[in-house]
């Protein structure tokens, strides 16, 4: 019998081998290989949770409830220990001001001060302002538009669609707003989320246009199951299966130790995710809503990631 995470390694294994060697954005270098697809089921509240390394499902977890928020500062990440954000404003911090603070000491300057984090805390309008106040513009008069002060929730308007239009082919939320993408600290990669109810069973397909393998890939396939679960719950529908889809999927070349101990191991295991409470509207779920069980992977692998 199969795991549902073979088809990871699998992928692994042929980017590592037979993946393009690619100068990236980055500098680290990759090896790539465009566009994958992977099924998970989310059925009796499977959660496709990478067994052959610990990923720390909870940092995941916050990340996604913080999109929910429309939070794009960092501030609120760091008051809960998520550091994973922390590189990009740190790197303009230190370019625009050549001071080399430590990472330690510019988080802690963001929690402290919150003139400094508005300032330097904030990613631009990056997910959480697209899928919760995507930008409308109204007239003004005399042939001019200004910014409306509530933009359009997709969120909110997906679960109403989810609920009263089951069968629609439309229920699509996208973080990719082409108008504001030179104003965002990194232009979304999990980019592209659309919906499917078929016979009372909700499905999520996710579009990832850039896949950092060893590192955010475990981090975004939790994260997409956990949001099929919450929609599901608030729908009224069982959960079915995420779809995961990638564009350029790739390595990071200093990646190797990392490639070379997980393909070493087996994955096993069957994790499950419960949701403990059904709050009364989707932007109302908090961490504690949140338990694993059955989750027993083997020891967590440190990689750096690529900035
Ligand atoms: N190169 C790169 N890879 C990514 O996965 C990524 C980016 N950049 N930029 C934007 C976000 C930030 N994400 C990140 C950033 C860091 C970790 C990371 O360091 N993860 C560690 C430990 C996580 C923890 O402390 O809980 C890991 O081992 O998974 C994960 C996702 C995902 N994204
Ligand atoms: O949720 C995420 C966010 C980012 N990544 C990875 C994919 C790439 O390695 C970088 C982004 O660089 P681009 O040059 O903008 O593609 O971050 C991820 O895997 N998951």
């Amino acid at each position: 019998m199969s795991h549902y995470e073979d088809q990871y390694l699998d992928l692994m294994r042929r980017i590592w081998t037979e993946g393009t060697v690619q100068e990236d954005r980055t500098g680290v270098g990759t090896r790539s290989l465009f566009g994958a697809t992977m099924r998970f089921s989310l059925a009796n509240n499977a959660i496709p949770l990478l067994t052959t390394k610990r990923i720390f499902w909870k940092t995941a977890a916050r990340e996604m409830l913080w999109f929910l928020t429309g939070d794009t500062n960092i501030r609120n990440l760091l008051k809960q220990k998520v550091r994973i954000w922390t590189d990009w404003p740190l790197d303009r911090y230190r370019r625009e001001t050549g001071e080399q603070i430590s990472q330690e000491d510019f988080e802690q300057r963001i929690v402290d001060d919150i003139n400094f984090a508005e300032k330097w805390g904030d990613l631009g309008p990056v997910y959480g302002a697209q899928w919760v106040n995507w930008p409308k513009y109204e007239d003004a008069g005399q042939g001019l538009y200004r910014r409306a002060q509530k933009g359009i929730n997709q969120i909110e308007l997906l679960v109403q669609s989810l609920k009263n239009n089951p069968g629609s082919r439309r229920h699509i939320f996208e973080g990719w707003n082409v108008a504001e993408l030179d104003q965002m600290a990194l232009p979304p990669c999990h980019k592209t989320y659309q919906f499917h109810v078929a016979d009372g069973v909700l499905s999520g397909l996710l579009f990832q246009r850039s896949c950092d393998l060893g590192l955010g890939f475990g981090f975004n396939v939790f994260a997409a199951s956990m949001l099929i679960r919450m929609l599901a719950d608030q729908c009224g529908y069982q959960p079915g299966e995420l779809i995961w889809q990638g564009g350029d999927v790739h390595l990071y070349l200093n990646h190797g130790e990392l490639v070379e101990e997980q393909l070493s191991r087996t994955p096993s295991g069957a994790p499950k995710l419960h949701l403990l409470r059904k709050p009364d509207s989707i932007f109302g779920y908090e961490i504690e809503d949140f338990e694993v069980l059955d989750y027993h992977p083997q020891a967590h692998i440190s990689a750096p990631v690529a900035v």
